[in-house]
This record gives C-alpha cells, structure tokens and sequence, in this order.
C-alpha cells in the first residue's frame, strides 16, 4: 500500500527531468530523466543523464527557456504551462507543455515535467486553419454582398453606407462632395437589338471603364439596371463637368466583339455646397437626371442650388451632339 502512494516517477504518463544548474549561466545538465523521455520522445536512456538540456531542445526552444522559465522559476519559485519544442534524435520536433519548479530540498536544481502536446498542438493548428478560412469566407462574403455581380462595381447598399460616411467626413472637413446619377440612354433598344446578353456585356464593359474614370477614392456603383453613381470627394464644378465630359467620351466608345458602339447616356449632377445628406443630393442630381432625359438625352445638366425657378435649376454642362 506505502509502495502505491509513492509512485515511482517511472509510473507518470509525462516526461520527469532533473536538471541542475539553476543559477549558472550556461548549458544545465540533465541529471535525472524518467523511462517516459526516452518511450515517448525516443531519446536513448543511456544518453541522457549528464547531456546539456540544450541538446533536447529546439534552438527557439532553448531561448524561451533561458530568457523565460528560467528567470520566472528563479523569481516566482515555478512557471507553469510553456509550450516548448523538443528536438528529437530522429530529426523531429515534438511540442511539449513544460511546467517547471524547483527542487523541493536542492534549490539550485530545477524539476521539469513534459507533457506532450502533438495532439493539443494539431487540434490549435486546425483552429488557425478553420479561423483562417471561415475569415477568408466572411471577406468573400463581405465582398458578393458588397457588390454588383455584372460590372464589379458596388452596389446600391454598400453605395448608400459609403456615401453617408463620406458625406458625413466632408461636413466635418467642410469639404465638397459631388453626387453624378449616370443612366443610358434608350437601353431597351440597345437590350432589343443586341439581346440581354449583349445587353449585359455592356453593362459590364461601361462598369468597368467607368470606375477608370475615377480615383481609387471615389464611389462608383451601379444604382440597377443601367443607372451608375458617383459619389466623389473634393470636387469643384471645373473637375465635375471634366468628369462628365471623360464618362460621355468612355460611353461615345464602347467595345463589343465585333465592333465600338456609341452608346448614349444622360448625366444628372449636383454637389453638396449648402446640403450633406445623400439622399438629398441624389434627388437633385436625379432631377437634373430626368431633365437631361426630357431635353433629348445625350447629355449632362448640373442642378443648380442657386436657381429660385425650378426650370432654371439646371445647367446645361455639354452642348448635346
Ligand atoms: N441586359 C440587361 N438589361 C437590363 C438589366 N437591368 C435592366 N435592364 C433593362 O434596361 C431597360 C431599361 O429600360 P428603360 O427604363 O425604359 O430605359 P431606357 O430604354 O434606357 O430609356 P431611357 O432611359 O428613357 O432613355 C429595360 O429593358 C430593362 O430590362 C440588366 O442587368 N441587363
């Protein structure tokens, strides 16, 4: 019975070493190690005893162990749970958790127990890998709800969010914010003629050599169907009307396979001198929108805040071909 309450080290399912050396600098012997070191971690028995604890380590792991457990042992007496990195005879590296203390009646030998870790080390590699991807699947999603599937430009949520978060920035700086509603003109026929596919390509085609257009901070969406928003920031009325002319000379050429197409289109702007909400400023630049529609198309009108009549509250920006 005294036998069984007085297990034998050799009776632990963790590795047992004694190491001495605690308050010398440089390599600390191994004095004593249990049969589990060498069943376990394949280290010869015979080898063991009198060989540096360096020799068993990872280099990384024997850093750790002279700048961290060592000290901490020295000052708080123990140091609990450090996972280390043995370095196996057979070339392998196996993570090991290593709780350290000293000796009970030898103060300057330190009493280590190995636990090894392969296991906890394989499940915790499987959580960054699962981290990992579920992250890379949230940016992804992030991304489709983000975005219109046909041009890759953003869509009319993620439009809204941007432009009250710009619109608000630029009320803080006291800056100008300019909203372009761009639409084509008579795209059923063009969606007659070419077919919805056809249709599409150019959709596609004038999504993406519209956000050319702009710069990388500008918001460039497509509102649905064949309606784009601009929402730019730091614009005076000289850039506005330079922006809407290179949108027309984009749409004047167009791509197909096959051929260029003129394609039409009508362009309402507006920018936020006395106003910074955006529904506001779309309004209005949808109104100069319809105004350019109802004028013959082919064209860009700026609402102009400044009008008391609401007939003169658009400007002709371009002379319409
Ligand atoms: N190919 C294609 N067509 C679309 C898409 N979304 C909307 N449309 C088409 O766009 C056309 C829009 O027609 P309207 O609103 O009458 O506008 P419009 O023909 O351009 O006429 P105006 O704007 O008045 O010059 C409809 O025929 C829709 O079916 C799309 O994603 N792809």
């Amino acid at each position: 019975m005294r036998a069984l309450l007085s297990p034998d080290p050799d009776d632990f399912p963790c590795g047992c070493l004694v190491v001495s050396g605690i308050d010398e600098p440089g390599n600390r012997l191994i004095l004593y190690a249990n049969h589990y070191v060498s069943e376990q971690f394949g280290f010869a028995a015979e080898g063991l005893v009198g060989s540096p604890l360096s020799g068993m380590l990872s280099r990384a792991s024997t850093v750790i162990f002279d700048v961290y457990v060592l000290p901490t042992v020295l000052h708080e007496g123990r140091c609990s749970e450090v996972l280390l990195e043995l370095q196996t005879p057979t070339g392998s590296k196996c993570p090991v958790v290593v709780n350290a203390r000293r000796h009970s009646t030898d103060q300057t030998l330190i009493v280590l127990s190995l636990f090894d870790a392969t296991q906890r080390d394989t499940l915790y590699q499987e959580l960054v890998e699962t981290r990992r991807l579920l992250e890379e699947k949230a940016s992804i999603l992030q991304h489709l709800s983000s975005t219109d599937e046909l041009t890759g430009l953003l869509n009319r949520r993620e439009l809204n969010k941007r432009a009250a978060i710009m619109l608000a920035e630029a009320r803080r700086y006291e800056t100008s914010v300019a909203v372009l509603v761009v639409d084509i003109d008579h795209f059923k026929e063009l969606n007659d003629t070419l077919g919805h596919a056809g249709g599409d390509k150019i959709l596609a085609e004038l999504g993406k050599r519209f956000r050319e257009q702009g710069r990388a901070t500008d918001i460039v969406a497509r509102y649905g169907g064949e309606e784009f928003v601009f929402v730019v920031p730091k614009m005076d009325e000289f850039r506005v009307r330079q922006l809407a002319q290179r949108l027309h000379k984009v749409a004047s050429e167009v791509p197909v396979p096959g051929k260029v197409l003129t394609v039409s289109i009508g362009i309402g702007l507006t920018h936020s001198r006395d106003d910074f909400l955006y529904e506001t400023l779309f309004m209005r630049a949808d109104k100069a929108l319809y105004a350019a529609k109802a004028a013959g198309r082919d064209r860009s009108l700026f609402f102009d805040v400044d009008a008391q009549d609401v007939g003169e509250r658009v400007i002709d920006l371009l002379p319409s071909s």
